[in-house]
């Protein structure tokens, strides 16, 4: 029988009964399971060896970079720290500022999601506002009060651009999406491509124009039921048909 793919997915750093430990959510992983994919958690340290990085890279199919309540930290992209910014990962950020050149070099399938979304900006020279609903005419992104369903729920539409990856694998100009985070693109990075703008104008999602593989990072959960929402269900289909074809 065919082995599926397997896809690295990048932990977050917390305390789980008072240890030090390498998480992530369920919804990540059991979706990639759900679009046939084997995902495979990737601890996170500060010293990362980019050696020993490649080398786990090449025996990979695809690489997540999931969401996370905490952010870059804003030293990485030169800017002073906002009172509103109160949650560092720096072992995941060393961790994804080092997986990224190294997953591109290797033309291997990239989604990056949320927070993930942001490394990528970040990785390629971007910066970010840290708390959008300061910035002057932009809207407030952070996730509505209530039960995660609520939280997960489509809440603003995204405006796709056309002649990218999301263009390609979705047919319509527009889509609803969740909305769930504080911080967001400011200056865009050297070689990425706008692949969908909000209401307001902010980037909600982008690849590396350039890129000879699918290389797509969204600002929004497309992890969250998938299969229940089209533009959701079509990321990550075009995901794992990379992860199959980089097998
Ligand atoms: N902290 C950043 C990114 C927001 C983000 O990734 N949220 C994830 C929520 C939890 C999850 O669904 O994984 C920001 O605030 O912009």
């Amino acid at each position: 029988m065919q082995s599926r793919p397997l896809v690295g997915v990048i932990a977050c750093r917390r305390m789980v009964e008072g240890h030090p430990s390498h998480m992530v959510t369920d919804k990540y992983l059991s979706a990639l399971r759900e679009y046939g994919l084997e995902p495979v958690i990737l601890p996170v340290w500060e010293d990362v060896d980019t050696d020993a990085a490649g080398a786990l890279l090449d025996r990979l199919d695809g690489l997540v970079l999931t969401g996370s309540y905490t952010n870059v930290l804003p030293e990485r992209y030169g800017a002073e720290r906002a009172p509103e910014n109160t949650r560092d990962d720096q072992d995941r950020d060393a961790a994804a500022m080092t997986w990224v050149p190294l997953a591109l070099e290797r033309n291997m399938p990239l989604l990056g999601i949320c927070r993930g979304f942001q490394e990528l900006n970040v990785a390629f020279g971007g910066s970010l506002h840290q708390a959008v609903q300061n910035v002057p005419g932009m809207l407030d992104h952070r996730e509505p009060e209530g039960e995660k369903e609520q939280q997960y729920a489509p809440v603003h539409a995204i405006d796709i651009q056309p002649g990218g990856w999301l263009a390609k694998l979705f047919d319509g100009a527009k889509s609803e999406v969740n909305s769930l985070h504080q911080q967001g693109v400011d200056r865009l990075g050297e070689g990425l491509r706008v692949e969908a703008t909000a209401p307001d104008g902010l980037v909600e999602a982008i690849s590396v124009a350039d890129a000879r593989c699918f290389t797509l990072a969204v600002q929004w959960h497309p992890e969250w039921k998938p299969s229940e929402h089209p533009l959701y269900d079509v990321i990550f289909r075009g995901f794992s048909d990379a992860c199959m074809q980089n097998r």
